[in-house]
């Protein structure tokens, strides 16, 4: 966007006048020496200044820039006689800015070497509104007209190609033979016309033909408009009668629409969208582009400083001073040449293509097989899971069956063992039928237990169950550990047995017994008949020292009462069935204890597990269940000996939670399943639109190259006619509206592919977040 320049030229005052003008230049400034008007210009160019130095000011840039293909205006603008003539035109002595332009240009253009040019100039005037070629004075009244390749032009009006300076100012004389000239009191050759001087510079670039596929076969067109307008006028003062009255009446009016067009633009009303009467002159019709649209523009405006004129003056300044806020948008004016567009339109059409095959369903294809991969990875998983958690039920079921068989075993075996001290008791009381003991019944009780209490318990330390065993018998039998502990003692003690009764001071009888490995079952069994022995022995010493009552000694002590060795007779008597019981016993003992060891490591590593899952549920639920955290956080105080049950419980409330979680996936999966088979379905129907829009455009592209390839096969029969009058323009614009057509539809099947990307993208994100979730959850899932 550029600025319009303006610039002010005053001419010359003669002495009288100068000494009474009211106004004042300074710079680049004009003001009224009462300072009632200021205004100020990009340049003011006063008396003493050439017509040189106003066309070096800017029009020479315009000049130069319009050999480089950009438009370019330059008018003068003030009232009659104030020097526009003079300034555009000039006079031998003083050459104005058009010979200047014309010499200029030429130079430039002969400096430029890589580029070919084309010159044609025409001369026009708008008479009384009516526009008249100067060239050809025979055409008058010729018509405006606008077209896409060409823009605003005037049709029929002449165009005469010139190769140098000297035949544009031969036929520039020629125009001006035919110019509407007259007198009036203010003129002797007041312009009764504004004419416009026009310059068409076509270039291209030399190299063209030795890289036919280079971008620079493009062919720049551009226009240089040097206009001189005529001057406003007062009737009054310009005297003017009859016909000059009614020409001054159109120059005025013509005047009047270019200061509205010129208002109108600098408060930004075509900006916003607001009409500019353009339409209302012929001037400003065909000054159109110069005004707001793609030109570099300059204004000279011309003014007399004198005194008489000072209305006219500030009236032209005022004008002057609006165009300043007109911006215009200069650009390089590239057309192309029908056999240059035609390969620029098939480049495009391959590109189009291209692209096209790029954004081909292939891609959502391959999309769609990847999100059903994924689809089937997901089930996949999730039916792993589910068996997973189903075996881990049927172990938790089979674990807990054990569990039930092996305390069930254990209540066997103890009621087999009260059985077996109720037998016992059975005997003792046969036996005190025969002979008084001093505690008949009740002793071999006591020691049978005692006895089975130390076997169980050395048979679990040799199993590595003693532990179990022991809590197992304290329950059966309510002793305390600390008895145990002191049979045990007892059992094992390295120094020699004392005799703890009060009663009979009994003094050690038994030699000390050295500490070895762990009895075997049939060394316990033998150390038991011992004690049984020992405790028969005992009975008849009691009985021989007359004793009528008795105490219920500790069965510790009545293990070790004695240690002499007798001829076992009364036991081989007395204890067959609890030999029996006893081999029966291991046995069981012994099937039990695998049992239970086996079962006992699996339930370890059970638990292991459990424990471990159970953990990772505990992260998972942590935040969700504060219940469950708090209970979890308590299973620490739980006792030891409940373990077992509290992990199990625990297993079970974790199994119905991930029960509930894999339930919980298993709606979503479903629910993923359901948005996936819509987003595939859209998908699927979206490819099958692209894909049919496709093929319409593929046709249609085969149609146009078809179209194509005929217009140059017709553009090649006629190349001479091509280059002058460019017979085949209308089919190329309007191929070149087809092809626009085609690109717009391509673009808009390229958005629908690109949103239907986009929502694959999003579905193919929210499906990864929720695979994700449920990824996280299967983590959880023991
Ligand atoms: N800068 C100047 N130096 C010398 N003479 C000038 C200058 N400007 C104008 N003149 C003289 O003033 C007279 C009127 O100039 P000119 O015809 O160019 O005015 P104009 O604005 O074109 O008038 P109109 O609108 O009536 O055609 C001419 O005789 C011209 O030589």
């Amino acid at each position: 966007m550029e600025r319009i320049n303006v610039a002010v030229r005053a001419r010359p005052l003669s002495q009288e006048d100068a000494k009474t003008s009211p106004w004042r230049i300074s710079g680049n400034s004009i003001s009224t020496t009462n300072n009632s008007s200021k205004f100020d210009f990009d340049r003011i160019f006063g008396e003493d200044c050439t017509t040189f130095q106003v066309y070096e000011a800017r029009t020479q840039e315009i000049v130069s820039a319009a050999v480089r293909g950009f438009n370019g205006t330059v008018f003068a603008y003030g009232q009659t006689n104030s020097g526009k003539t003079y300034t555009m035109r000039g006079s031998e002595a003083e050459p104005g800015v058009i010979p200047l332009s014309v010499r200029d240009l030429f130079r430039t253009i002969q400096q430029d070497v890589d580029r070919e040019f084309l010159l044609r100039m025409s001369y026009m005037e708008i008479y009384n509104e009516e526009i008249n070629d100067l060239l050809a004075p025979e055409h008058r009244k010729l018509q405006i007209h606008e077209s896409i390749e060409r823009g605003i032009y005037v049709a029929g009006l002449r165009e005469e190609i010139v190769a140098s300076p000297e035949q544009v100012l031969h036929f520039m004389e020629f125009g001006e033979s035919h110019r509407h000239i007259g007198e009036t009191n203010m003129n002797l050759y007041s312009s009764r016309s504004h004419t416009i001087f026009r310059m068409i510079i076509e270039s291209r670039d030399k190299n063209e033909d030795e890289d036919i596929n280079n971008s620079c076969d493009a062919v720049r067109v551009s226009v240089l408009n040097l206009v001189d307008l005529a001057g406003s006028e007062r009737a009054a003062k310009t005297g003017a009668e009859g016909v000059r009255l009614r020409e001054g009446s159109h120059i005025n009016k013509s005047l009047m629409t270019l200061g509205t067009v010129i208002k109108k633009l600098s408060e930004g009303v075509e900006s916003q969208g607001g009409h500019v009467p353009y339409r209302d002159s012929k001037l400003t019709r065909i000054l159109q582009p110069a005004l707001g649209g793609n030109s570099n523009t300059a204004i000279i405006c011309n003014i007399t400083l004198a005194q008489i004129h000072a209305d006219e003056t500030k009236s032209t300044l005022q004008f002057a001073s609006r165009a300043l806020r007109v911006t215009n948008c200069a650009r390089v004016n590239e057309i192309l040449t029908d056999a240059a567009l035609l390969k620029r339109q098939k480049k495009e059409i391959e590109e189009l293509r291209a692209k096209l095959q790029d954004s081909h369903s292939e891609h959502w294809e391959e999309e769609i097989l990847n999100l059903r991969n994924t689809l089937l990875q997901t089930e996949l998983e999730r039916e792993r899971i589910a068996l997973e958690l189903e075996e881990e039920k049927k172990a938790q079921a089979e674990w807990e069956k054990r569990v039930q068989e092996q305390a069930k075993k254990i209540e066997n075996l103890s009621s087999m063992v009260l059985y077996s001290t109720r037998d016992e008791n059975r005997d003792h009381n046969k036996k005190g039928k025969r002979r008084d003991t001093w505690c008949p019944g009740k002793l071999p009780q006591e020691v049978f237990r005692e006895l089975v209490m130390v076997l169980m318990f050395a048979l679990g330390w040799i199993c590595g169950v003693g532990d179990i065993l022991k809590d197992a018998f304290l329950d059966l039998y309510g002793c305390n550990e600390l008895c145990l502990k002191e049979s045990l003692m007892c059992w094992h003690a390295e120094e020699s047995f004392t005799v703890q009764s009060n009663a009979s001071g009994v003094k050690p009888m038994k030699p000390k017994r050295d500490m070895g490995p762990l009895l075997p079952f049939e060394e316990l069994v033998k150390e038991i008949d011992v004690a049984l022995d020992d405790s028969c022995k005992q009975d008849e010493d009691v009985r021989s020292n007359d004793l009528e009552d008795c105490f219920l000694p500790a069965p510790s002590v009545l293990l070790h009462v004695t240690s002499r060795r007798k001829v076992p007779l009364p036991k081989k008597k007395s204890l067959p069935l609890v030999e029996n019981e006893l081999v029966e016993m291991q046995a069981d003992y012994e099937d039990l204890l695998l049992k239970f060891e086996t079962q006992r490591t699996m339930s370890e590593i059970q638990i292991d597990c459990l424990t471990r899952k159970l953990a990772e549920a505990d992260l998972f639920w942590g935040e969700k269940s504060n219940d469950y955290s708090l209970y979890y956080a308590n299973k620490g105080t739980i006792n030891g000996d409940k373990n077992d049950s509290l992990r199990e419980s625990e297993a079970i409330l974790v199994i119905k939670r991930l029960q509930e979680q894999i339930k919980m996936l298993e709606m979503e999966r479903s629910s993923s399943q359901q948005n996936l088979d819509s987003i595939v379905e859209l998908a699927t129907e979206q490819n099958i639109s692209a894909r049919n829009k496709f093929e319409e455009l593929y046709e249609e592209l085969l149609y146009a190259q078809e179209e194509a390839r005929m217009a140059q096969e017709q553009l090649t029969s006629n190349e001479s006619e091509r280059i002058t009058d460019g017979g085949n323009s209308d089919f190329v614009i309007k191929l070149s509206v087809e092809v626009q057509e085609l690109m717009s539809e391509v673009q808009n099947s390229k958005k629908v592919v690109e949103s239907v990307s986009s929502l694959v993208d999003e579905v193919s994100k929210s499906f990864s977040s929720l695979f994700d979730v449920f990824h996280v959850s299967t983590l959880n899932i023991p």
